[in-house]
C-alpha cells in the first residue's frame, strides 16, 4: 500500500518560455493535509495548475497514488480520484445548482445520498437547488465549488484559495467542513490559502513557496507557526 498521495518530484513548469516552478520536489502523505502559503505571484496556482494537468510540465514526474499522471489530460486526471476548486470559478454558471452538484456522479441515488452527507454543511443550497449557479454571490458560488469538490468523495482534494472574498462565519464553517471531511473520510488534502489562520487550522504541514520553489515548511500546529508564516509573508 503506497502512504504517499501525491508525489512531485523536480517539477518545472510555467507559461510558454515563462519558468515559474523549478525543479521543484513535495510530497502529500495518505491522509495528510498540507497549507501551500506564500506571497502574491510566487507560483501557488501554477503548481496546482500543474498537477492537474492543466499546464504540462517541461521536466520531472507528478504521481498520484504511485501513479504517474504526468502527462494525463485534466479529465483523467480528475477520474482518479482527485477533486480540484480552481480559483477562478469553475462552475457552469447556466446550469442549476443541483446539476453541478450532480456532475461526475452515476445516478439520483447517488447524488441523494452524498448531497444529505453533505447539506447539513451548506444549508444555503437546500431550498434553492433549481437556481442556476451564475446567479449566486460570489461567496455562495465558492461555498459551491467546495461542496461539489465534497460531492465526489475524493481520495485527494485540492483547494485554490477558498475563502477568498468570504465573511468570517462562513470561513469557519468551510474550516469545520474540511476537518469533519478528513476526520470521517481520511481525505489527503493541498490547501493554497492567503488566510494564514484558516489553512493552519485545516492543514497538518504548512509549506512555503517563493519564486517556485519550497523555501520553508513546518507543523502547521507548532508553537509560533504563525509568527513563522507571516515572516516569510512580509518579507
Ligand atoms: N496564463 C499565464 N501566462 C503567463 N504568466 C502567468 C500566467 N498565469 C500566471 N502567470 C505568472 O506566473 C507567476 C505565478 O503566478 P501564480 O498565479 O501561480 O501565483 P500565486 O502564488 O498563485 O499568486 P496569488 O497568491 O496572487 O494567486 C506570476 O508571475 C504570474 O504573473
Amino acid at each position: 500500500m503506497n502512504s504517499v498521495a501525491l508525489k512531485l518530484d523536480g517539477v518545472t513548469s510555467g507559461y510558454r518560455s515563462a519558468i515559474v516552478l523549478m525543479d521543484l520536489s513535495l510530497q502529500v502523505n495518505k491522509g495528510e493535509a498540507v497549507a501551500l502559503l506564500g506571497k502574491n505571484g510566487m507560483g501557488k496556482s501554477t503548481l496546482l495548475k500543474s498537477i492537474m494537468g492543466f499546464l504540462p510540465k517541461k521536466a520531472g514526474t507528478v504521481y498520484l497514488h504511485g501513479e504517474d499522471i504526468t502527462r494525463m489530460p485534466p479529465h483523467r486526471i480528475a477520474r482518479q480520484g482527485i477533486a480540484y476548486a480552481a480559483q477562478e470559478h469553475a462552475l457552469f454558471a447556466d446550469l442549476s445548482i443541483r446539476d453541478n452538484l450532480r456532475l461526475g456522479l452515476a445516478g439520483e441515488s447517488l447524488f441523494q445520498e452524498r448531497f444529505d452527507a453533505i447539506e447539513p454543511l451548506f444549508p444555503v443550497f437546500k431550498s434553492r437547488l433549481p437556481q442556476p449557479a451564475g446567479t449566486l454571490s460570489g461567496g455562495e458560488q465558492k461555498m459551491l465549488l467546495l461542496a461539489r469538490a465534497l460531492m465526489m468523495r475524493p481520495s485527494v482534494i485540492v483547494l485554490d484559495e477558498i475563502t477568498e472574498g468570504l465573511q468570517p462565519s462562513v470561513i469557519e464553517r468551510l474550516a469545520n467542513a474540511l476537518l469533519r471531511e478528513r476526520e470521517q473520510h481520511g481525505t489527503t488534502m493541498l490547501i493554497v490559502e492567503q488566510n494564514v489562520p484558516f489553512a493552519l487550522k485545516v492543514a497538518d504541514r504548512y509549506l512555503i513557496l517563493k519564486q517556485g520553489e519550497v523555501v520553508d515548511q513546518g507543523e502547521a500546529r507548532a508553537d509560533g507557526a504563525v509568527d513563522s508564516v507571516f515572516a516569510h509573508l512580509r518579507v
